[in-house]
């Protein structure tokens, strides 16, 4: 798997795919220099006027629910209709799930378009599957296994991959089970990197659209890597987001596959 998983990374690098992100204005920065970093070409795009004809484009939409309002809501429904349309590849970031009645709307007309892919943290998978318990905001309150069955019950009711983000991050398809160990608690600690998670699932489902479970783990698995790596040269958030950026640029082959903790379980 780890081989396969350094493929996907190269394509991404190599085959530069566009993404396209509709996302929220706190991490509109981050994410897209995330994606350049990879090796992909970000546009975020959100007008009404537009989102289907980029859509027409890209190789992959983000979807990222984080500073919603109605007008966008609708961009949203344009893109991800058109999506599901050309059976191009979609990304739901279900941001702050459960913290509002509003966002728990839009996340159940949004799942009607089929993502190819949802990836929130725990707090987040378990609201959409209406377990209680709360959000605090946009962040977790709860640990990636609180949230394995809700993830699990999803991936059934939807057909969607989904990946629980956090200090593991688990990624669910059918009978398949992929953890990652990777990342630092620091990660949580810059803003949007749940985002940024989400964006680079994008990329990669861009260029493998016939296996989203296996461009998903490798996307987490190399945020994961590079942000562990990053953290170790960082003195705090600050650098800790500059330092990311480099490491996604220039990882090497050789260091990704010797810090790399990946466990996997077929449940069939
Ligand atoms: N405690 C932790 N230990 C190790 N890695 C972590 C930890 N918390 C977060 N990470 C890393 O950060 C990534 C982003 O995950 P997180 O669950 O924090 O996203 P999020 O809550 O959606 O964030 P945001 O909403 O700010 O984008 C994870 O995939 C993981 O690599
Ligand atoms: C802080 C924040 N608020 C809405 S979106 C966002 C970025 C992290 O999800
Ligand atoms: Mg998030």
């Amino acid at each position: 798997m780890k081989e396969k998983i350094w493929k996907q990374i190269s394509e991404v690098r190599t085959k530069s795919p566009l993404v396209h992100n509709i996302t929220n204005y706190v991490v509109m920065n981050n994410t897209a220099n995330a994606l350049l970093a990879a090796g992909a070409s970000p546009v975020m795009a959100h007008a009404q006027a537009e989102v289907q004809d980029m859509v027409n484009i890209a190789g992959a939409l983000i979807v990222n629910i984080g500073t919603l309002d109605e007008y966008w809501v609708e961009s949203m429904e344009l893109a991800a209709g058109r999506a599901k349309e050309q059976a191009k590849p979609w990304v739901l970031d279900p941001v702050g799930a459960g913290a509002t009645p509003f966002r728990n709307q839009v996340l159940q007309s949004l799942l009607k378009l089929q993502p190819s892919v949802i990836r929130g943290n725990a707090s987040e998978i378990m609201a959409i599957t209406n377990v209680p318990g709360g959000t605090k905001g946009v962040d977790s309150i709860h640990e990636s296994v609180d949230a394995v069955s809700s993830a699990k019950h999803l991936n059934q009711q939807t057909g969607s991959v989904v990946c629980v983000s956090g200090a593991a991050d688990i990624i669910i398809h059918e009978s398949r089970v992929v953890k990652l160990s990777n990342g630092d608690p620091l990660m949580s600690k810059v803003t949007g990197l749940g985002c940024t998670a989400s964006a680079l699932i994008g990329a990669f489902v861009a260029v493998n659209p016939a296996d989203p479970f296996l461009a998903t783990v490798s996307a987490m698995a190399f945020l994961g890597v590079a942000g562990e790596l990053a953290a170790r040269k960082s003195a705090g958030p600050g650098s800790l987001q500059l330092n990311l950026l480099d490491v996604l640029y220039s990882l090497p082959q050789e260091e990704f596959m010797s810090v790399i903790r990946i466990e996997e379980k077929n449940e069939e």
